[in-house]
């Protein structure tokens, strides 16, 4: 198979859909691979080293996508991207569809083959494409709240370790998944107060074993929500309900219970946000302040340590990438029920429920366009 690594041109966005070490493995399979020119020099991935792994470098991201039978990219794929895309050309990314009609139109258009990273399932009930990235934004989520609340950026002025004889800050993590076990773990780590809230209650009870009571276990209501926002200094917003829109858990109106200079983190942006006051900001301008309350909510917030992101990424992503190459997307679907959950659009059709569902298309199951 042809196997086509375009350069991201997301906002900041600097990781690469295949590393050299994966370039080669691909190779070492009998496929042949085209990297976009400069694709991960910003992450030290030079060009010669996917020459050195038996890759060919393109100039264009228009050569790749024209030439490839396989798309393997980070980010779900911008409009110029979109418009590249041709009928039975495999898409192997990061798609999150639910709140993008626009993106889900431009696929359905295409009649390509969209494999969306976020909803391929493993049998632990895990999302062992997300996973990855979630561990790195849910550590990176703290560091992002430290730095908001310094009172440079606008924040209250408050040091989540705080100091001897001074009392930490309080970190609330919503969501108790990949996100917010990696973000409790760091805040706590620096010595934070924090708690964690979730509706799963076998999850609950792990978090509290694996933290042995240094960090407090509530259940998810909007009572418990309301009151933690009271004394929270930063709010950490993880949840996620697999491939569907978000739910809204902090209105615009709670924001008042918030004190003044705290800081919402809402990391479950890329599926529209936990928080109702929730737009998606960039690297270059990761935050905004609504009622006082400090918002940040970068949708490639792995990006931003995107050579640590390239690595764990490839990792998780590549034994897939095999099996689509090796056996074509049809028969590695047919073979494997997990992968087969990854598949969101294929030939015009949308055959994820949760997307179907929340943008309004008709559901056609993965496995009758297999079949
Ligand atoms: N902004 C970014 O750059 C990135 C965003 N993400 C996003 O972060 C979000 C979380 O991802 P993961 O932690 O991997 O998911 P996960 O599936 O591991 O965890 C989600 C948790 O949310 C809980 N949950 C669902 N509804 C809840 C509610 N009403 N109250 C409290 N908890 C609730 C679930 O029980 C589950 O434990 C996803 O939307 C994911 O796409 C992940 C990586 C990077
Ligand atoms: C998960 C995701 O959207 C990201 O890593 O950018
Ligand atoms: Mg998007």
């Amino acid at each position: 198979m042809l196997i086509g690594v375009p350069k991201e041109i997301k906002n900041h966005e600097y990781r690469v859909g295949l590393t050299p070490a994966g370039t080669k493995e691909l190779i070492r399979n009998g496929h042949q691979v085209m990297v976009q020119q400069n694709a991960g020099t910003a992450i030290g991935f030079a060009d010669d080293q996917y020459v050195a792994a038996g890759a060919q470098i393109i100039p264009t991201a228009a050569e790749i996508f024209a030439k490839a039978d396989m798309i393997i990219k980070v980010k779900e794929p911008q409009p110029v991207e979109c418009q590249m895309l041709r009928p039975g050309q495999i898409l192997y990314t990061y798609l999150h569809l639910a709140p993008d009609p626009e993106q889900t139109k431009a696929l359905v258009a295409s009649g390509c083959i969209a494999i969306a990273y976020e909803t391929v399932t493993d049998d632990r009930g895990g999302l062992p494409l997300l996973a990855p990235m979630s561990e790195v934004a849910g550590r990176m989520s703290i560091q992002a709240a430290a730095r908001a609340l310094e009172k440079s950026a606008g924040g209250s002025g408050v040091l989540l370790g705080g100091v001897p004889g001074v009392a930490p800050g309080k970190v609330t993590v919503i969501g108790g998944g990949v996100v917010g076990l990696h973000a409790a773990r760091m805040a706590a780590g620096l010595g934070a107060e924090v708690t964690i809230l979730d509706r799963s209650l076998p999850r609950l009870k792990e978090i509290d074993s694996d933290f042995g009571g240094r960090i407090k276990t509530l259940f998810s209501t909007q009572d418990a929500i309301e009151r933690e926002l009271k004394e929270a200094d930063a709010v950490i917003g993880a949840v996620l309900i697999p491939g569907a829109a978000a739910p809204k858990l902090v209105t615009r109106d709670m924001l008042k219970l918030m004190k003044p200079g705290s800081v919402l983190v809402d990391v479950a942006i890329d599926q529209g946000g936990c928080f109702e006051t929730s737009k998606a900001t960039t690297h270059q301008e990761p935050t905004y302040v609504v009622d006082g309350i400090i918002h940040y909510c970068v949708a490639n917030m792995p990006g931003g340590v995107a050579r640590t992101s390239t690595q764990a990424l490839t990792n998780a992503t590549l034994g897939y990438a095999v099996a689509l190459a090796n056996k074509g997307w049809k028969q590695a679907l047919r073979d494997d029920k997990h992968l087969r959950n990854g598949l969101n659009v294929a030939e015009g059709k949308v055959t994820y429920e949760a997307v179907a569902r929340d943008l309004g298309y008709a559901y056609v199951a993965a496995e009758s366009v297999i079949a």
